[in-house]
Protein backbone atom coordinates (compact mmCIF):
# COMPACT_ATOMS: atom_id res chain seq x y z
CA UNK A 1 0.00 0.00 0.00
CA UNK A 2 1.64 3.48 -1.35
CA UNK A 3 2.00 6.31 1.63
CA UNK A 4 0.97 9.68 1.41
CA UNK A 5 2.50 11.80 3.64
CA UNK A 6 1.25 15.24 4.36
CA UNK A 7 4.29 17.34 5.58
CA UNK A 8 3.76 20.42 7.23
CA UNK A 9 5.08 23.12 9.88
CA UNK A 10 4.49 27.09 10.38
CA UNK A 11 6.35 30.06 8.93
CA UNK A 12 9.99 29.08 8.88
CA UNK A 13 10.02 25.88 10.78
CA UNK A 14 12.00 24.36 8.55
CA UNK A 15 9.67 22.66 6.00
CA UNK A 16 11.75 23.11 2.93
CA UNK A 17 14.95 22.27 4.51
CA UNK A 18 12.91 18.71 5.54
CA UNK A 19 11.27 18.34 2.26
CA UNK A 20 14.91 18.39 0.55
CA UNK A 21 15.85 15.60 2.74
CA UNK A 22 13.02 13.45 1.05
CA UNK A 23 15.34 12.95 -2.18
CA UNK A 24 18.03 11.40 -0.58
CA UNK A 25 15.36 8.20 -0.05
CA UNK A 26 14.25 8.63 -3.49
CA UNK A 27 10.33 9.80 -2.59
CA UNK A 28 8.88 12.73 -4.86
CA UNK A 29 7.44 15.85 -3.26
CA UNK A 30 4.89 17.97 -4.03
CA UNK A 31 5.54 21.49 -2.95
CA UNK A 32 2.26 23.59 -2.34
CA UNK A 33 4.25 26.71 -2.05
CA UNK A 34 5.59 26.11 -5.30
CA UNK A 35 2.72 25.31 -7.28
CA UNK A 36 1.02 28.60 -4.89
CA UNK A 37 4.03 30.53 -7.32
CA UNK A 38 3.23 28.46 -10.73
CA UNK A 39 -0.29 29.77 -10.74
CA UNK A 40 0.06 33.26 -10.54
CA UNK A 41 1.91 33.64 -13.82
CA UNK A 42 1.01 36.38 -16.05
CA UNK A 43 -2.02 34.90 -17.98
CA UNK A 44 -3.48 32.28 -15.84
CA UNK A 45 -6.81 32.76 -14.05
CA UNK A 46 -5.53 33.44 -10.57
CA UNK A 47 -3.03 36.07 -11.57
CA UNK A 48 -6.05 37.81 -13.54
CA UNK A 49 -8.22 37.63 -10.16
CA UNK A 50 -5.51 39.19 -8.05
CA UNK A 51 -5.16 42.32 -10.75
CA UNK A 52 -8.95 42.22 -10.60
CA UNK A 53 -8.99 42.27 -6.40
CA UNK A 54 -6.22 44.10 -5.27
CA UNK A 55 -5.33 46.47 -8.49
CA UNK A 56 -1.90 46.94 -10.22
CA UNK A 57 -0.15 48.01 -7.71
CA UNK A 58 0.82 44.48 -6.72
CA UNK A 59 2.78 44.41 -9.51
CA UNK A 60 5.88 45.51 -11.51
CA UNK A 61 6.92 46.87 -14.21
CA UNK A 62 7.42 43.66 -16.29
CA UNK A 63 3.88 42.79 -14.95
CA UNK A 64 4.88 40.17 -12.82
CA UNK A 65 3.35 39.99 -8.90
CA UNK A 66 5.27 41.99 -6.27
CA UNK A 67 5.28 39.23 -3.70
CA UNK A 68 6.82 41.06 -1.10
CA UNK A 69 3.79 43.90 -1.47
CA UNK A 70 1.16 41.35 -1.75
CA UNK A 71 2.22 40.04 1.49
CA UNK A 72 2.32 43.29 3.58
CA UNK A 73 -1.32 43.54 2.11
CA UNK A 74 -2.85 40.19 3.48
CA UNK A 75 -0.71 39.15 6.08
CA UNK A 76 -2.09 42.28 8.11
CA UNK A 77 -5.43 41.80 7.09
CA UNK A 78 -7.46 38.51 7.42
CA UNK A 79 -10.36 39.63 5.01
CA UNK A 80 -7.92 40.03 2.26
CA UNK A 81 -5.99 37.28 3.08
CA UNK A 82 -9.11 35.19 3.07
CA UNK A 83 -9.78 36.72 -0.31
CA UNK A 84 -6.42 35.72 -1.92
CA UNK A 85 -6.57 32.57 -0.72
CA UNK A 86 -10.11 31.64 -2.50
CA UNK A 87 -8.43 33.15 -5.79
CA UNK A 88 -4.83 30.87 -5.12
CA UNK A 89 -5.81 27.65 -3.32
CA UNK A 90 -8.38 26.20 -5.78
CA UNK A 91 -5.85 26.30 -8.53
CA UNK A 92 -2.94 24.67 -5.66
CA UNK A 93 -5.11 21.87 -4.60
CA UNK A 94 -6.05 21.21 -7.74
CA UNK A 95 -2.28 20.65 -9.30
CA UNK A 96 -1.32 19.07 -5.97
CA UNK A 97 -4.02 16.23 -6.14
CA UNK A 98 -2.77 15.81 -9.93
CA UNK A 99 0.86 15.19 -9.06
CA UNK A 100 -0.09 13.07 -6.25
CA UNK A 101 -2.18 10.79 -8.03
CA UNK A 102 0.18 10.75 -11.25
CA UNK A 103 3.26 9.95 -8.71
CA UNK A 104 0.78 6.96 -7.56
CA UNK A 105 -0.17 5.88 -10.90
CA UNK A 106 3.46 5.08 -11.97
CA UNK A 107 4.29 3.27 -9.16
CA UNK A 108 5.72 5.57 -6.02
CA UNK A 109 5.10 4.16 -2.95
CA UNK A 110 5.24 6.73 -1.12
CA UNK A 111 4.60 10.62 -2.16
CA UNK A 112 5.14 13.40 0.43
CA UNK A 113 2.94 16.23 0.11
CA UNK A 114 4.48 19.56 1.42
CA UNK A 115 1.68 22.07 2.49
CA UNK A 116 2.10 24.84 4.93
CA UNK A 117 -1.28 25.57 4.89
CA UNK A 118 -2.68 21.67 5.81
CA UNK A 119 -3.97 22.41 8.47
CA UNK A 120 -5.75 25.37 8.37
CA UNK A 121 -7.10 24.83 5.55
CA UNK A 122 -8.44 21.17 5.95
CA UNK A 123 -6.84 19.22 3.78
CA UNK A 124 -5.51 16.38 5.60
CA UNK A 125 -8.46 14.22 3.70
CA UNK A 126 -5.21 14.52 0.93
CA UNK A 127 -2.67 12.36 2.89
CA UNK A 128 -2.69 9.42 5.05
CA UNK A 129 -0.55 10.25 7.45
CA UNK A 130 1.08 13.81 8.95
CA UNK A 131 4.42 15.27 9.76
CA UNK A 132 4.88 18.42 11.18
CA UNK A 133 8.36 20.10 11.43
CA UNK A 134 8.58 21.99 14.88
CA UNK A 135 10.59 24.52 16.44
CA UNK A 136 10.65 26.29 19.79
CA UNK A 137 8.69 30.05 18.77
CA UNK A 138 11.68 32.10 19.52
CA UNK A 139 13.87 30.04 17.22
CA UNK A 140 10.72 30.52 14.74
CA UNK A 141 11.33 34.07 14.89
CA UNK A 142 14.71 34.82 14.32
CA UNK A 143 14.95 32.03 11.86
CA UNK A 144 12.50 33.79 10.00
CA UNK A 145 13.60 36.85 10.23
CA UNK A 146 17.44 36.11 9.44
CA UNK A 147 16.27 34.46 6.05
CA UNK A 148 13.79 37.15 5.38
CA UNK A 149 15.83 40.20 6.40
CA UNK A 150 11.96 41.02 8.10
CA UNK A 151 11.49 43.04 11.04
CA UNK A 152 10.45 41.92 13.85
CA UNK A 153 6.62 43.23 13.50
CA UNK A 154 6.71 41.97 9.32
CA UNK A 155 7.82 38.36 11.15
CA UNK A 156 5.08 38.33 13.99
CA UNK A 157 2.26 39.31 11.27
CA UNK A 158 3.21 36.04 9.31
CA UNK A 159 3.22 33.57 12.15
CA UNK A 160 0.03 34.90 13.86
CA UNK A 161 -1.40 34.21 10.57
CA UNK A 162 -1.00 30.94 11.04
CA UNK A 163 -2.08 28.06 13.41
CA UNK A 164 0.26 28.63 16.39
CA UNK A 165 3.25 25.78 15.94
CA UNK A 166 2.10 23.82 19.31
CA UNK A 167 -0.99 23.63 18.30
CA UNK A 168 -0.03 21.90 15.07
CA UNK A 169 2.51 19.37 17.11
CA UNK A 170 -0.47 18.34 19.14
CA UNK A 171 -2.62 17.54 15.65
CA UNK A 172 0.24 15.91 13.86
CA UNK A 173 0.48 12.28 13.84
CA UNK A 174 4.50 12.44 14.28
CA UNK A 175 7.09 15.80 14.97
CA UNK A 176 10.38 16.41 13.97
CA UNK A 177 11.84 18.70 16.35
CA UNK A 178 14.06 21.11 14.24
CA UNK A 179 15.99 22.98 17.34
CA UNK A 180 18.78 21.55 16.73
CA UNK A 181 21.19 20.54 13.60
CA UNK A 182 19.90 19.72 9.93
CA UNK A 183 21.39 16.33 10.53
CA UNK A 184 19.57 15.91 13.87
CA UNK A 185 17.22 16.65 12.04
CA UNK A 186 17.52 14.33 8.87
CA UNK A 187 18.32 11.76 11.58
CA UNK A 188 14.73 11.79 13.13
CA UNK A 189 13.31 11.68 9.66
CA UNK A 190 14.90 8.86 9.04
CA UNK A 191 13.62 6.80 11.73
CA UNK A 192 10.44 7.88 11.28
CA UNK A 193 10.25 6.87 7.32
CA UNK A 194 11.70 3.11 9.33
CA UNK A 195 8.72 3.18 11.63
CA UNK A 196 6.24 3.93 8.96
CA UNK A 197 7.77 1.26 6.41
CA UNK A 198 8.61 4.06 4.03
CA UNK A 199 12.07 2.90 3.41
CA UNK A 200 13.76 -0.13 4.13
C1 LIG B 1 1.24 36.44 -0.06
C2 LIG B 1 2.30 35.89 -0.97
C3 LIG B 1 2.23 36.56 -2.36
C4 LIG B 1 3.70 36.22 -0.35
O1 LIG B 1 4.70 35.64 -1.13
P1 LIG B 1 6.17 35.35 -0.56
O2 LIG B 1 7.01 34.99 -1.76
O3 LIG B 1 6.60 36.51 0.28
O4 LIG B 1 6.03 34.12 0.41
P2 LIG B 1 5.88 32.54 0.02
O5 LIG B 1 4.81 32.35 -1.00
O6 LIG B 1 7.22 31.98 -0.29
O7 LIG B 1 5.30 31.92 1.37
C5 LIG B 1 6.15 31.77 2.49
C6 LIG B 1 5.37 31.15 3.61
O8 LIG B 1 4.35 32.06 4.04
C7 LIG B 1 3.27 31.31 4.54
N1 LIG B 1 2.04 31.68 3.82
C8 LIG B 1 1.89 31.92 2.51
N2 LIG B 1 0.62 32.22 2.21
C9 LIG B 1 -0.06 32.17 3.36
C10 LIG B 1 -1.42 32.39 3.71
N3 LIG B 1 -2.32 32.70 2.77
N4 LIG B 1 -1.77 32.25 5.00
C11 LIG B 1 -0.86 31.94 5.95
N5 LIG B 1 0.44 31.71 5.69
C12 LIG B 1 0.84 31.83 4.41
C13 LIG B 1 3.62 29.83 4.32
O9 LIG B 1 4.21 29.30 5.48
C14 LIG B 1 4.65 29.87 3.23
O10 LIG B 1 5.49 28.74 3.30
C15 LIG B 1 2.18 34.35 -1.16
O11 LIG B 1 2.54 33.70 0.02
C16 LIG B 1 0.78 33.88 -1.59
O12 LIG B 1 0.43 34.02 -2.75
N6 LIG B 1 0.01 33.30 -0.64
C17 LIG B 1 -1.30 32.79 -0.95
C18 LIG B 1 -1.20 31.35 -1.39
C19 LIG B 1 -0.89 30.43 -0.24
O13 LIG B 1 -1.69 30.22 0.66
N7 LIG B 1 0.32 29.82 -0.29
C20 LIG B 1 0.74 28.91 0.76
C21 LIG B 1 0.57 27.48 0.46
S1 LIG B 1 -0.65 27.02 -0.68
N1 LIG C 1 18.14 22.87 11.80
C1 LIG C 1 18.42 24.09 11.34
N2 LIG C 1 19.48 24.78 11.82
C2 LIG C 1 19.75 26.04 11.39
N3 LIG C 1 19.01 26.71 10.48
C3 LIG C 1 17.94 26.08 9.98
C4 LIG C 1 17.59 24.75 10.37
N4 LIG C 1 16.45 24.39 9.69
C5 LIG C 1 16.13 25.45 8.91
N5 LIG C 1 17.01 26.46 9.07
C6 LIG C 1 16.96 27.79 8.43
O1 LIG C 1 15.78 28.43 8.92
C7 LIG C 1 15.12 29.13 7.88
C8 LIG C 1 13.69 28.59 7.72
O2 LIG C 1 13.74 27.26 7.22
P1 LIG C 1 12.86 26.83 5.95
O3 LIG C 1 12.99 27.85 4.87
O4 LIG C 1 13.20 25.41 5.65
O5 LIG C 1 11.41 26.94 6.63
P2 LIG C 1 9.98 26.71 6.00
O6 LIG C 1 9.18 26.09 7.08
O7 LIG C 1 10.08 25.98 4.70
O8 LIG C 1 9.51 28.21 5.75
P3 LIG C 1 8.25 28.77 4.90
O9 LIG C 1 7.03 28.47 5.66
O10 LIG C 1 8.50 30.24 4.81
O11 LIG C 1 8.29 28.11 3.55
C9 LIG C 1 15.98 28.98 6.63
O12 LIG C 1 16.83 30.08 6.53
C10 LIG C 1 16.78 27.69 6.93
O13 LIG C 1 18.01 27.68 6.25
Amino acid sequence: MALVLGLTGSIATGKSTVSSMFANFGIPVVDADKIAREVVMPGKQAYKQIVEVFGKDVLFDDLTLDRKKLGSIVFGDETKRNQLNDIVHPAVREKMAADRDGYLESGETCVVLDIPLLFESKLTHFVDKTLAVVVDEDMQLKRLMDRDESTEQEAKQRIDSQIPISEKAKLADAVIDNNGTVEESFQQLESLLREWSAIS
